[in-house]
């Protein structure tokens, strides 16, 4: 199934549970939200707080990305704070299996996110144990950025080493996607579609309906 995560970082802050409930209720699946910590990137954005806020707008996926150095130290309150799936950069972490294995403990679902220039071939022995790989077509770190081009044949080799291997998991594509070039994305072989700008900037109902309705073009 195609999936929407629409990411509150481009969202308007002094309306953000507004905002979250509206394009939850327009037919998002998922909430897309990104912590980061200044280190693993450059910015900074929002932590528990905000999240716990934002849990009683919608019963919809939080799908938590954590763009943080050792997320492992964060799982049980992100947990808390209402987190349905933690996703962690393989860079950000020592012991990726132990942290992993944290999330899957914890009952969330694990993902791993791998920056642009970052191969496939770290997945390679993990990738049966986790249920989302998020392959980021943007530099971690800010919204509004134009989506990387050599991303997409890295999310077609990914699409093959999964069918390879008998799986199923989840691919999500996060950094530039809009409306004009999620086609590629899905033919790609990607199934869930982080959009920030292209949905909170304008009409965020109408930009969440405008990606449901090219998803429908799949799902006849
Ligand atoms: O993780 C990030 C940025 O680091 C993303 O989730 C962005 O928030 C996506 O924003 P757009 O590129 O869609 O504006």
């Amino acid at each position: 199934m195609l999936k929407l995560a629409p990411s509150i970082l481009a969202a308007d802050f002094k309306n953000l549970g507004q905002q979250v409930s509206a394009v939850a209720e327009a037919g998002a699946h998922y909430i897309h939200l990104d912590v980061m910590d200044g280190a693993f990137v450059p910015s900074i954005s929002f932590g528990m707080p905000v999240i716990s806020s934002l849990r009683s707008c919608t019963d919809r996926v939080f799908d938590v990305h954590m763009m943080v150095e050792e997320p492992g130290r964060y799982v049980s309150d992100i947990k808390a704070a209402g987190a349905d799936l933690i996703c962690v950069h393989a860079e950000a972490c020592v012991h990726l299996d132990r942290t992993v294995n944290q999330i899957k403990e914890a009952g969330l679902k694990a993902g791993i996110a791998l920056n642009p220039a970052t191969p496939l071939s770290v997945l390679d022995c993990i990738l049966p144990e986790v249920d989302m790989v998020l392959i980021m077509s943007v530099n971690p770190g800010f919204g509004g950025q134009k989506f990387i081009p050599y991303t997409l044949p890295k999310i077609k080799a990914l699409r093959a080493m999964c069918r390879e291997r008998g799986l199923e998991t989840d691919i999500q594509v996060d950094g530039g996607v809009t409306c004009a070039n999620v086609r590629q994305l899905i033919e790609a072989g990607a199934n869930v579609f982080v959009a920030g700008s292209a949905v909170f900037k304008g009409d965020a109902v109408a930009n969440t309906k405008e990606f449901l309705k090219i998803f429908g073009e799949y799902e006849r």
